[in-house]
């Protein structure tokens, strides 16, 4: 015979807040499967991302509560998972969010920066794709080592399917696949937007949580036709601490904000923030001046997404096609995966927001 009751279960873990979303876990649906077996009580929480950075404090809060509320004598398993939340259709079938990745200025490292972003996610266990949409300056073939790759086509349902390439456990596509590289890119108009579309429309993805999107620097067709075709969940605006990045980064955020493209902020991103020695990795000097990716984010009230340093192998590991998240226990891929998951978490607060406070969790 058990000794507790489900109702005490949920009743003691209703006084544990999810301190983003600001609702007790009970009301958001994140408790599951109960089990009670005399002093053993066992329960799965379903967060809102794999990539939550809130996932040991929610868990301990968890098991507090329950011995508080419950017994002390109770022996508690909590098994931490995951169902990444989704807000509305993002018009390509499967794909819950869409992150755009945007600078104001080229070569302050967005591509980087979505690069990093998305593997980051994926190792937390995202499933995730990644299209490089930089048609004037495709990077992400070399930053992966695929430089003259070209995507197999299939028939699925009788339309033809461009296939993501698969590599380091994330889908990827880029305009790159399908140019040559010693030749410019004399697309305009039309056919830029074609081009692009086809990446998301044309292939096929499969289930994904997260489609990073790197987008050409500054603003102009290409964000248009992204963010009008596809209803993106947000975006990350990388700039670097100069006054010239920022004061651009700041007309790539007034394009986001205006009323016809109306795309939330996930946040900042300060790429280049400090040099930092590899030998001296304490030593951080701040040569480009301090603080003014922080000043931006809080001038649009939007999150702060971290200090990335000028660091050699983060192009290092760039060039050679294997980005530098994927150096384990290095503190690149510890800033990285930080990053990662503050904008994993600002993605589950605005699917929260956006619905009044309920959560679409997908099956
Ligand atoms: N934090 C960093 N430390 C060292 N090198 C970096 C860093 N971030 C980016 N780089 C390097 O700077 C160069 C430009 O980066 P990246 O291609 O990511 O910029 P971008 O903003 O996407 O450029 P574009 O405007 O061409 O799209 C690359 O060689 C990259 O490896």
């Amino acid at each position: 015979m058990s000794t507790f009751t489900q109702e005490q279960v949920l009743q003691a873990l209703s006084n544990v807040e999810e301190p983003d979303l600001k609702k007790d876990l009970v009301t958001l649906n994140m408790i599951q499967n109960i089990h009670i077996d005399g002093n053993n009580i066992s329960f799965s929480v379903i967060l809102t991302t794999p990539a939550c950075p809130l996932k040991a404090m929610i868990e301990n809060a968890c098991r507090n509560a329950i011995m508080y509320f419950v017994s002390k004598d109770a022996v508690v398993h909590i098994d931490m998972t995951s169902k990444v939340t989704t807000q509305k259709n993002t018009g390509v079938p499967g794909v819950k969010n869409i992150i755009a990745v945007a600078s104001g200025k080229g070569g302050v490292g967005k591509s980087t920066v979505a690069v990093n972003l998305a593997l980051g996610l994926a190792r937390t266990g995202a499933k995730v794709g990644l299209i490089d949409a930089d048609i004037y300056g495709p990077s992400i073939p070399i930053m992966f080592g695929l430089e003259g790759t070209r995507p197999m086509a299939r028939e699925v349902d009788g339309k033809t399917r461009i296939e993501p390439i698969e590599k380091y456990g994330i889908k990827l596509l880029s305009i790159g696949f399908f140019t040559d590289p010693n030749q410019p890119v004399p697309w305009r108009g039309p056919m830029v937007s074609t081009a692009v579309k086809q990446l998301f429309n044309d292939a096929d993805w499969g289930e994904l949580d997260y489609l990073v999107v790197d987008l050409p620097p500054g603003t102009g067709d290409i964000h248009i036709t992204v963010t009008q075709t596809f209803p993106v969940t947000g975006a990350v605006i990388v700039t670097t601490p100069q006054n010239v990045a920022l004061a651009d980064a700041k007309k790539g955020i007034g394009m986001f904000m205006m009323n016809a493209i109306n795309v939330p902020i996930l946040g900042v991103v300060e790429n280049m923030s400090y040099f930092t020695p590899a030998e001296l990795p304490d030593n951080k000097y701040y040569i480009f001046g301090q603080g003014g990716g922080s000043k931006l984010a809080e001038s649009i009230k939007a999150p702060f997404l971290g200090e990335i340093p000028l660091v050699k192998s983060i192009s290092e590991s760039g060039d050679a096609g294997k980005p530098v998240v994927l150096q384990e226990g290095s503190i690149m891929a510890g800033a990285f995966i930080e990053m990662a998951q503050k904008v994993a978490q600002q993605v589950a607060i605005c699917n929260a927001n956006a619905i009044n406070g309920a959560i679409v969790v997908n099956n």
